[in-house]
């Protein structure tokens, strides 16, 4: 495929999974090595998630080799980890348009292949997903097996162990796979971590439950070895059940997720006498085969194009801060002012920038694993005692914490502070990585104040303002990448609550931005001027509580108001529009509109085209606003230039 240079001899003879059946063991294992080259060949051109995908590439030839997909559902948590099952499962010649426009996505997805049973991105939903498929089965649905990859950074989530726990109660045949590579985007934490880890030393193990389904008998010399003195000394106990037994598995392992022939003994001998849940522990090496991944310290969990000989990435040139740091900097610079300013993120400390601070100040950051809905209750504990919690969480993630946020911050008043990154499009990771609801679900929570910051100036103003606001829950959102490139001030001042500002004065039309799209709606003022528009800019900066003496005064000065932003329906818009209607402003005939991004999941690309595609570029917002000026001229029976 492609002008790789690399031979592929076995892989050449696979155009789908069923093609694995006709191969020995031995070419199984080749197939193994050629995937793993290929894959590495194929990210170098794309970038993507590399780590994660080597770290499986045995594990997805066995699965592919043993089960029978597509009518085996095999579900991959997170999906991130899936591009050698994307090669395996006929979308070998598509793989270097991957994670850009109109080509594969960096995930499973329902509608690219029937191979990829349940989409994924967030993580911890494998297990709950594979339930739900074999629960169908037993009730006449046309599902074979079903087998979940999951990892040991997303099984620290409790979405987990929710389906754990009903999967043992109903006892239904399924697969669990743990994929064990003691990292998660960041090195692991907490007791659970430390629980696999005790396991994969001291294996290898087998269980006496797994003895008494005869699986034992069946799984290699390596797996059965010793299987009561091991498990004795990691359970303490000489009869006593791993934590996954406990959860009604028969557990498995470790086995070494990286020796095909293991890997096929373990798991025909799994599926040839499985009655219940099993759960496989797979002890593997994130980036495993592929030098410069290994050694890295994030073992390429996501990667731009680089040089397969050096492992050199090729990174963009920058000609500003990104929010990410500039935030990463500032907080930390307050948390030197400020010793009760403490850090929370979930599993993701260098996305968030809050790996800055962790460095100066670690015993004030808490990396709480991948526990969104956690994370936000810690933080309104933190906050009852006294502390000023910011959680930094990005806007996908923050989806998972919503009920925590309406019932343990926002109805209690507890002043936590919310740095939500990612917010808007974020190119390659598409859909699901979008920040596109976060304006909407919490400006219509009681209690909230929900900023956007409109430069990266703005964001240093916006965390001074969080520090500094005891009265209640705070949130401010800024975008994946690069600010605007203003000057920066030494110290982020503290904004008024409610207030906006007005960036340029004119008489025709006001554009009234709401956050990181400021820029786009400086161009396209320029746009508008050029043509003789006279247009004002104003920066909203707060959707709640809105400047409602700025818009009012918009409203009144201006044929035409457009607010602009970075978010879904139900958002800044709609609370503009809301609060004109009740102030009875829309009666007097204004032309107005809202910008926002439009009710469909847009696929991944780079941000530019994904805004194009949402119709949020300068020249839509040109467009928008002329069309709005000239309904109003028509209306008054003017004519507009
Ligand atoms: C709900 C949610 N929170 C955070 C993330 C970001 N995230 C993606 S992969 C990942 C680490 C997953 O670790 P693991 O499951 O061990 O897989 P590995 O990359 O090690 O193969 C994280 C934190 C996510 N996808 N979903
Ligand atoms: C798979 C996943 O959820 C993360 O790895 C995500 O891709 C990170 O995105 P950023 O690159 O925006 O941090
Ligand atoms: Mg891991």
């Amino acid at each position: 495929m492609g002008d790789f240079t690399i031979h592929t001899p076995v892989l050449d003879r696979v155009s789908g999974p069923a093609d694995l059946k006709a191969l020995s063991d031995a070419e199984l294992a080749a197939l193994a090595g050629e995937l793993r080259r290929e894959t590495i060949e194929v990210v170098s051109r794309t970038g993507g998630h590399l780590g994660s995908s080597l770290g499986v590439v045995e594990l997805t030839v066995a699965i592919h080799a043993v089960f029978n997909t597509p009518l085996d559902k095999l579900i991959w948590d997170v999906g991130h980890q899936c591009y050698p099952h994307k090669i395996l499962t006929g979308r070998r010649d598509r793989m270097l348009t991957l994670r850009q426009a109109g080509g594969l996505s960096g995930f499973t997805k329902r509608s690219e292949s029937e191979f990829d049973p349940f989409g994924a991105a967030h993580s911890s939903t494998s297990i709950s997903a594979s339930l739900g498929f074999a629960v169908g089965r037993e009730m006449g649905m046309p599902v074979g097996d079903t087998i979940a990859v999951i990892g040991d950074g997303a099984i620290t989530a409790g979405m987990a162990y929710e389906a754990m726990n009903h999967a043992g109660h109903l006892k239904s045949r399924m697969f669990v796979i743990l994929n064990d590579n003691d990292m998660s985007i960041a090195p692991p934490v907490g007791a659970l971590q430390r629980y696999l880890n005790d396991i994969a030393v001291k294996g290898p193990l087998a269980t006496l439950k797994a003895v008494a389904e005869g699986v034992e008998a069946h799984l290699p010399g390596a797996v059965r070895e010793g299987a009561r003195r091991a498990r004795q000394m990691v359970t303490g106990m000489p009869g006593g059940g791993t934590l996954f037994e406990e959860f009604g598995f028969t557990y498995i392992g470790p086995v070494d997720g990286h020796d095909v022939p293991q890997l096929l003994a373990t798991l025909r001998a799994a599926r040839a006498r499985a009655t219940g849940p099993v759960l496989i522990h797979a002890v593997t090496v994130k980036g495993k085969g592929y030098a410069p991944a290994e050694g890295a310290d994030d073992k390429y969990h996501g990667v731009a194009k680089f040089d397969v000989a050096t492992g050199a990435q090729v990174k963009a040139k920058s000609n500003a801060p990104s929010y990410t740091a500039v935030f990463g900097q500032r907080l930390t610079e307050e948390a030197a002012r400020d010793p009760r300013i403490v850090g929370i993120t979930a599993a993701m400390p260098g996305g968030t920038g809050l790996d800055v601070m962790a460095r100066r100040f670690p015993a004030r950051v808490f990396d709480v694993g991948i526990a969104e809905q956690h994370g936000v209750t810690f933080a309104a504990g933190l906050a009852a005692s006294g502390m000023k919690p910011f959680c930094a969480i990005y806007s996908s993630f923050l989806q998972r914490g919503y009920d925590q946020i309406v019932h343990d911050v926002c109805l209690q008043n507890l002043p936590v502070r919310f740095a939500i990154d990612r917010a808007g499009l974020v190119g390659q990771d598409g859909a699901t990585h979008a920040g596109a609801f976060d304006v909407a679900f919490l400006a219509n929570l009681p209690n909230m104040t929900v900023m956007a910051c409109g430069d990266e100036a703005e964001l240093c103003d916006m965390i001074a303002t969080a520090v500094a606001h005891e009265a209640g829950p705070i949130a401010f959102r800024y975008s994946r990448g690069e600010g605007l490139g203003v000057e920066m001030p030494e110290r982020g001042r503290v904004l008024e609550i409610g207030k906006g500002r007005v960036l340029r004065r004119g008489s025709d039309v006001a554009l009234l931005s709401f956050g990181a799209h400021l820029g786009e709606v400086l161009a396209a003022a320029e746009l508008l001027e050029a043509e003789g528009i006279s247009v004002t800019v104003a920066d909203a900066r707060f959707a709640k509580p809105l400047d409602t003496g700025m818009i009012e005064q918009l409203i009144e000065d201006h044929a035409a108001l457009i607010t602009v932003e970075q978010g879904s329906t139900g958002g800044f818009g709609a609370l503009v529009l809301h609060h004109l209607a009740g102030a009875g402003l829309l009666e007097r005939g204004r032309a107005i509109r809202t910008m926002v991004l439009p009710d469909r999941f847009i696929d991944q690309a780079a941000p530019g085209q994904m805004y194009a595609w949402a119709g949020l570029q300068a020249s839509d917002i040109a467009t928008t606003a002329r069309d709005a000026l000239r309904r109003e001229a028509v209306g008054k029976g003017l004519r507009l230039v």
